[in-house]
């Protein structure tokens, strides 16, 4: 049976990702993608007919076939799996005894299968056409400010590491690149290390103590290769010497299009270089030299997002580099510390992914006019767990490999989707997996990607090399928006020393940014997916956590059981000393109350004492009569013997007498009934605070 997948047209994908699904099912629990696959198929024809279309273009996937080695010859392995039909198409037939053939046999699936991409390399590809056919024009864009991102995809032994970083005497497509990019930027450098990238796509100014920092790393680093020969030095300007490993490049150009400065322009260029890795959803600084130590650990770098948006590794070294020479310097640096650190580790390099970035800076005297990214990205080998039969941490390492590539078809499964669809706004999980996360940009329009797939021809690998082949045709689905104002790289931002923004219409706020790196922080861990782990693998970890949820709520428990207690005790310590206070203080106002009221009473009555006395005796003045008077009067009444009674007067003065004194006596009186009901007021408002005391000293 045969099917034909030609992705160049529209609408013929369905049945190559529909398979591909099927593998995914398969292989992998992430099963949700596969609805996703399969519905930008049928959606593909409707996008490509219209007028919009024509502002996109599809992400370019090429096809690279390397060739059988002597080994795989004589091993048979030779059995003419891969077929190819014409410069953008191959058939691949499957083998007798591989898994898709028993399937076909089965009546499940085809034996055959047609795949088209945007160029086909077979296996006499030099490496000069093959960086002339895929990546030239990417590199010729990022020379005036546009950003490339370039994969190489494959199995392990594919041929990704010789198609991007390639041998001796046929270098790769990254010391292509390199080259092409040193001969245009050649008289035009810009010496000073003093302007340098930073945080996702601004540019730092370095003071001078920082320049001889960099100095410093980059000795530092170049030292890490002293042991080894140095490579031959660059002699001419169309042929260069340089080397990865124990490889060394020697490009030369018979055939490379000079890319012209424009006149007149007085632009200088500086180049910074980086390497890492991610293994294991973790990235790791390839210039960062591996701990010697069996039990040090390498240190994860984070990635972070500034606040325009763009991803990177936080402290990632970037690397200043004056020629190609330099770079392929670091090139090998990475790829040593790479193998050490795979060797530690015991894994195999291939099962990270590794990637070489170029930043370009133009700058017109100290001002930097763009900033252009050109990123190599050598993925992991694709090869599934059913295969390989990995278990425990090879099982969680292979999970996470393919994961990210899973992740990495899961955004362009999505990106498709909402393409497909200008009403729909899907979510496109970037953020899922490192690798996708880094990339994120390049993929919403702020710079060109393509892929290049590597496959052998090998009999043993068709049906891993089946499953690169359909991937890589749901990729090839992708269309990436290229806005030509988008794609331009904007100016960067300028930010000082302490990255304080030095640019007159420069946005960073320090502050918002440090709390957003904080925040970042927080948000970024480096969990590992346990999603891939066997299903009883799971079931045990969850157990786990659940005990340990368990035991943890209850500690917590326990612990805010003996918290409240003690704030309990305090605070009743506290209100009883309180209250005590508060009795006392109501005791000693009572009776001073009652010393002021008795007191004023003594006094009333004193006062009251003195003035009837007082009255009396004015009284007695008033009607004082002298003795001959009165003994006169006396003998007068006794002989007229009239009366016995006292004479009119006396009665009338003593009257008056009682009468002022009983007025007296009344206003005195009242002012002591005044007093004694002050008294009485001023008991009851003791009483009442002192309930009110017991009262809230009961609620407590
Ligand atoms: N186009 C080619 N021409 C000649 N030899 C090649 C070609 N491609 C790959 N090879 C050779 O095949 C072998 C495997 O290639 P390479 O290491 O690049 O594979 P890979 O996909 O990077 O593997 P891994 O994933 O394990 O790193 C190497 O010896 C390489 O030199």
């Amino acid at each position: 049976m045969t099917t034909i997948i030609d992705l160049t047209h529209d609408g013929t994908v369905l049945d190559a990702m529909e398979s591909t699904c099927n593998d995914l099912h398969a292989c992998n629990p992430h099963r949700d993608v596969l609805s996703e696959l399969s519905s930008i198929a049928s959606t593909q024809s409707e996008v490509l007919d219209t007028a919009e279309q024509q502002k996109h273009q599809h992400l370019r996937v090429y096809l690279r076939v390397r060739p059988f080695s002597k080994d795989e010859i004589s091993s048979n392995e030779d059995q003419g799996c891969v077929v190819l039909e014409n410069a953008r198409t191959v058939m691949l037939h499957a083998p007798k005894g591989s898994a898709t053939m028993k399937s076909s046999e089965k009546g499940v699936g085809q034996a055959i299968h047609t795949f088209s991409f945007s160029q086909i390399f077979g296996p006499e590809t030099k490496q000069a056409d093959l960086f002339e056919g895929t990546i030239k024009s990417q590199v010729h864009d990022y020379l005036e400010g546009k950003n490339a991102l370039v994969f190489s995809y494959g199995v392990t032994n594919a041929g990704k590491t010789h198609t991007i970083q390639g041998s001796q005497k046929d270098p790769g497509i990254l010391p292509q690149a390199l080259d092409v990019i040193f001969r245009h930027i050649k008289g035009r450098q810009y010496e000073n290390m003093d302007l340098k990238p930073y945080l996702g796509s601004d540019a730092q100014y370095l003071g001078p103590d920082q320049v001889q920092q960099e100095r410093n790393t980059k000795a530092a680093i170049f030292a890490l290769l002293k042991e080894e020969n140095e490579p031959p030095h660059v002699s001419g300007v169309s042929s260069h010497s340089s080397s990865t490993g124990s490889l060394s490049f020697s490009v030369s150009y018979d055939n490379t299009v000079e890319f012209v400065a424009v006149s007149g322009d007085r632009s200088q260029f500086a180049l910074w270089v980086s390497f890492y890795e991610i293994y294991n959803e973790s990235v790791y600084d390839l210039l960062q030299a591996s701990p010697t130590s069996k039990t040090q650990r390498r240190t994860a770098l984070r990635v972070c997002e500034d606040s325009a948006g763009n991803s990177y590794v936080r402290d990632l070294k970037w690397i200043n580099v004056h020629n190609s020479e330099e770079a392929c310097k670091i090139l090998r640096v990475g790829n040593k510390n790479r193998s050490a650190a795979s060797t530690k580790m015991n894994h195999s390099s291939s099962r990270s992914h590794s990637i070489f970035t170029i930043k370009l800076l133009r700058i017109d005297g100290t001002e930097v006019q763009t900033m252009s990214e050109l990123s190599l990205c050598d993925l992991a080998g694709s090869e599934r767990c059913g295969k390989t039969k990995t278990f425990g941490e090879r099982l969680k390492e292979a999970g996470n490999i393919n994961n990210s590539l899973l992740i990495l078809g899961k955004c362009i499964a999505a990106l498709r989707s909402n393409q497909s669809d200008r009403m729909k706004n899907g979510y496109i999980p970037f953020r899922e997996s490192k690798l996708t996360r880094l990339f994120q940009s390049i993929f919403c329009g702020k710079g060109r990607a393509s892929m290049i797939v590597n496959i052998n021809q090998c009999a043993s690998t068709y049906d891993e090399t089946l499953h690169v082949m359909k991937f890589s045709a749901i990729a090839k689905q992708v269309v990436q928006l290229i806005p030509t104002k988008c794609l331009e790289s904007l100016t960067p931002r300028l930010v000082g020393r302490n990255g304080k923004p030095l640019l007159k219409n420069g946005v960073i706020d320090d502050q918002a940014l440090e709390n957003y790196l904080s925040e970042e922080e927080l948000l970024d861990e480096d969990e590992a997916d346990m999603s891939i782990l066997p299903q009883e693998d799971l079931l045990n970890v969850i157990e786990n956590l659940r005990a340990k949820l368990l035991a943890e709520r209850r500690k917590n428990l326990v612990q805010e059981i003996d918290i409240r207690k003690e704030m309990g005790d305090a605070m009743l310590q506290q209100l009883m000393e309180s209250e005590e206070l508060r009795n006392r203080q109501v005791a000693e106002l009572k009776e001073s109350y009652q010393e002021k009221l008795e007191n004023t009473f003594e006094m009333y009555k004193d006062a009251l004492k003195d003035h009837a006395y007082q009255r009396a005796l004015e009284r007695i003045e008033d009607d004082y009569v002298p003795l001959e008077e009165f003994i006169a009067e006396q003998e007068k009444v006794e002989s007229n013997a009239l009366t016995t009674r006292l004479p009119y007067h006396m009665s009338l003065v003593y009257f008056q007498l009682i009468v002022s004194l009983q007025k007296r006596i009344a206003v005195l009186n009242d002012a002591l009934h005044e007093a004694g009901e002050r008294f009485f007021d001023k008991t009851i408002e003791i009483e009442t605070l002192h309930k009110k005391l017991a009262d809230q000293v009961k609620t407590i």
